[in-house]
């Protein structure tokens, strides 16, 4: 799995207030509203315990004080412990939190110490990146397009499963493929066919995983994968919402998923 860099983490906030307007623009309602749509909970000034862990390829430099910004961003009481791992989860504890945020190189989770509740970032992510691409408002139908179906694209394609959506889904893997589409019945995606998708979730760790034949003139490219899978030309060529960001919409979608 990719890991971020603290390039990745540079200038966090000013992606989000970027990312929020276009999909206030595109959905007509912000990440927050979306949010409370999925999971049908609101935050309330928690107090938020995030401890850094060494483990690994160890820690990230701006990772914890990311989640920190993002925390605060949100409206909550978010602080870094002093201390990495299980000194730091102790004393994350210890100072009452309501919800721990800590993260290794394989999971990286949101645990409501109060409600025992429990969230990963990569279906969190997946959910609400979906989510967003599943509400422009300019969908010229039900027909969404995911690119990518592991750990994120996998569960943001069930979510829109359950949302009734036509899921049509392309991965190069056959496995991951054939168990998408038993499990979820999606609907394999053949790259050559012209079908044009004015919805689209990316969720690969490759760039230029999108092509001109899949988007139409007018859509929304709802993408958590890093680098971007949406060439420049195409993005400038056509009239193309994007929703890109390294970590703080995924991070939301956490906190109101454990409340
Ligand atoms: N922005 C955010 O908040 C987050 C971003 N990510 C990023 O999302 C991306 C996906 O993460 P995971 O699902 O954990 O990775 P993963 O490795 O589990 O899945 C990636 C999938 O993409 C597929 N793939 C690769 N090239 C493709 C192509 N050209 N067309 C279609 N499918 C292709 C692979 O076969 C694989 O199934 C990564 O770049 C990761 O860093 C992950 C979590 C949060
Ligand atoms: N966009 C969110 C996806 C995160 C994931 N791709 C990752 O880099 N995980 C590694 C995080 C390691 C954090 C480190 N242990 C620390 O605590 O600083």
């Amino acid at each position: 799995m990719a890991l971020l860099t603290p390039q990745d983490l540079e200038g966090l906030t000013k992606q989000l207030e970027c990312n929020n307007n276009t999909i206030k623009k595109a959905t007509g309602m912000d990440i927050a509203d979306i949010c409370k749509q999925i999971y049908g909970t609101t935050l309330d000034g928690e107090k938020v315990g995030i401890v850094p862990i060494t483990s690994g390829n160890g820690i990230i430099t701006n990772f914890s004080s990311s989640l920190l910004t993002i925390t605060e961003y949100f409206g909550l009481d978010g602080a870094v412990t002093e201390h990495p791992d299980v000194t730091g989860y102790y004393e994350a504890v210890s100072s009452d939190a309501d919800i721990i945020l800590m993260a290794d190189d394989h999971i990286f989770i949101a645990h409501n110490m109060k409600n025992g509740k429990i969230a990963t970032n990569h279906v969190c992510t997946g959910v609400v990146y979906a989510e967003i691409a599943s509400r422009y408002k300019y969908a010229d139908s039900k027909d969404i397009l995911v690119i990518g179906l592991g750990r994120v694209g996998y569960a943001g394609a069930q979510h829109l499963v359950k949302r009734d959506f036509d899921v049509y889904a392309y991965d190069p893997d056959r496995e991951t493929m054939e168990k998408a589409r038993k499990e979820l019945g999606i609907i394999p995606y053949d790259p050559e066919e012209e079908h044009k998708f004015s919805m689209v979730l990316e969720a690969t760790p490759n760039p230029n995983t999108i092509s001109e034949g899949m988007v139409a003139e007018r859509c929304l490219v709802s993408t958590p994968g890093i680098p971007c899978g949406l060439p420049e030309d195409i993005g400038e060529r056509n009239e193309i919402d994007l929703v890109m960001e390294p970590l703080m919409i995924g991070v939301a979608s956490m906190l109101y998923a454990v409340m």
